[in-house]
């Protein structure tokens, strides 16, 4: 196949038939710390070697051919139908001990377009604004822990901590279930957090994972814990749907709530009286993904809000001015006016743009999908690349940090999001920001997202000052090789989503 790709002129490294690219990708790894994210790597591979913004890349025996593309115009292209459908079957190796099967992430065109459907209404705008109490009482336990922090003047892992914190809130939000797991164990997110654990972050590309027994065993116990759980659940919501008919009330319903209401409202289901097995089990399987996508790349950005926010102390400080305009300057009412008022969430531009810019930063994700025999790309030059057979990789942080793309692209400026296009800093390249992907499969949550991350920024940037610690931690482990990309010691390492190095030490402290 790459025999063939090179003969057509197509842009890659050196190839050789016994190793492929391997080598080419063993000789940039030097260049980077070890635990860094394979994306650092292959978008080196793409500037030394691809035409255009793109590159195809044979990693045999680890990995399906890819085609990896750093080109916003090109990208834009692979998220148009039909290869903006298409998920390829390596990424299910890896979800599907998370969600246990098929699910809304990684499901085929066919088995995909009725699940968004089914699941869209918990994800409207409209319906957001019920949640945002419910977030915000999982933030003043998140508070309550960041001021334990300042007391004990403690070193700690703010990442580790937004973790939780966000899996707190997913599970409420989807689950309409209080899981505490801020404050100590919880069955169903000790089992989640224990399979992501188990999963080596080389997992889809380790052709020899399955000797890997304990883990297949570990994977099948959470799997087992998980499914308990959430069935459990399900039936509870069940039951509140069956009273809802009599009371109907109730404000607050969760993702699972709207969705069991969607699903129920075939006339063939109405009268049924238990939940047949055929939801239980798209249900189970969905919950579990949705608890997955729903904490970890979110937990990511606060953390990256922070760590930005420390390195620009004018930005915060005009964060905190836009916080006191709009909630006022006494911290102990700002609880209780967003959960009354939470449509005060839209009167906060800047804050926006804060988080907009640390996800064109540091953006949790990338994006993947199956390419198509016979659907090429073609450049601005009208040069066409191949889709088929290749897993089409679209490297988020290589097009959101490209000086062609922003102005300014490696500084911290939430003030291009603000201007007009007569700005030089009015970001003009279409497709240029995209930690959420666009076409069909673009996220479904990424509304859910703004208001969470808002939600939080106005409930702590300034009741705390968050410093990073990574000196400190630094000095007391002391590790050969390097410790930075492109200046940034928290850069970004493969768990799940991408986060920050080391799970960004730091110290907290009361703002007096
Ligand atoms: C900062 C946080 C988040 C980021 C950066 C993010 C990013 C993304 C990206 C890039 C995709 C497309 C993946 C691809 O093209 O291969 C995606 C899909 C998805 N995301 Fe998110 N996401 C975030 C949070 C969430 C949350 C909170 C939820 C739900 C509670 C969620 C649910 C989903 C789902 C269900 C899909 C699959 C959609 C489909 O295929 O129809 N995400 N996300």
């Amino acid at each position: 196949f790459f025999v063939d790709l090179k003969k057509r002129g197509m842009p890659m490294a050196p190839h050789n038939l016994l190793t492929g690219h391997l080598l080419i990708l063993a000789s940039v790894m030097p260049s980077f710390p070890k635990d860094v994210i394979k994306n650092y790597i292959f978008e080196v591979i793409v500037r030394r070697f691809g035409k255009n913004g793109a590159v195809y890349l044979d990693l045999w025996p680890f990995a399906e051919p890819f085609l990896i593309l750093i080109s916003p115009h090109l990208a834009n292209q692979a998220n148009s139908p039909p290869v903006a459908l298409e998920k390829p079957n390596a990424l299910r190796v890896w979800t599907w001990s998370l969600s246990g099967g098929t699910n809304l992430f990684d499901a085929p065109p066919e088995e995909w377009k009725p699940l968004r459907a089914l699941f869209s209404r918990g994800f409207s705008a409209n319906h957001l604004m019920n949640l945002v109490p419910f977030i915000v009482e999982e933030t003043q336990v998140y508070c309550s822990i960041l001021r334990e922090h300042a007391k004990l003047a403690d070193l700690f892992f703010l990442d580790t901590t937004n973790v939780k914190f966000m899996l707190d809130v997913i599970g409420r939000t989807a689950l309409n279930v209080r899981l505490n797991c801020q404050v100590g164990p919880n069955p169903l997110a000790d089992s989640l957090l224990s399979q992501i654990s188990w999963k080596l972050a080389d997992q889809e590309l380790n052709p020899l994972q399955w000797l890997n027994f304990v883990r297949t065993l570990m994977e099948w116990k959470n799997g087992k814990m998980m499914d308990a759980y959430i069935e459990k659940e399900i039936e509870k919501r069940f039951k509140h749907y069956q009273q809802k008919t009599v009371n109907s009330n109730e404000q607050f319903e969760s993702i699972i709530d709207l969705t069991l209401q969607e699903y129920m409202a075939d006339p063939a289901r109405s009268s049924m009286p238990k939940l047949d097995k055929e939801f239980i089990m798209l249900a189970r399987r969905n919950i579990r993904m949705l608890l997955f996508v729903g904490h970890d790349s979110t937990g990511s950005t606060i953390t990256y809000c922070h760590y930005l926010l420390h390195q620009y102390p004018e930005t915060l400080a005009r964060l905190r001015v836009e916080h006191d305009e709009v909630l006022g300057k006494d911290l102990t009412q700002a609880v209780s006016k967003l959960s009354t008022d939470p449509h005060l969430l839209n009167q906060l531009p800047y804050t926006t743009a804060v988080i907009k810019e640390a996800l064109r930063l540091f953006p949790p994700a990338a994006s993947i999908r199956q390419g198509v025999e016979g659907v090429d790309l073609v450049d601005e030059e009208g040069n066409h690349y191949p889709t088929g057979n290749c897993m089409v990789y679209i490297l988020h942080t290589a097009i959101q940090r490209d000086p062609a793309n922003f102005v300014r692209a490696k500084e911290f400026v939430p003030e291009r999001w603000l201007v007009g296009p007569e700005d030089p800093l009015y970001p003009s390249v279409k497709g240029a920001w995209r930690p959420f992907e666009y076409g069909p499969r673009n996220c479904i949550g990424q509304l859910q997202v703004m208001v969470e991350v808002k939600t939080v920024l106005a409930l702590t940037v300034r009741e705390f000052d968050i410093k990073p610690a990574y000196d400190e931690w630094d000095a007391k482990n002391p590790k050969k090789g390097l410790r930075t990309v492109d200046g940034n010691r928290a850069y970004q390492v493969d768990e799940g989503a991408a986060h920050p190095a080391d799970h960004f030490p730091c110290r907290v402290y009361i703002r007096s």
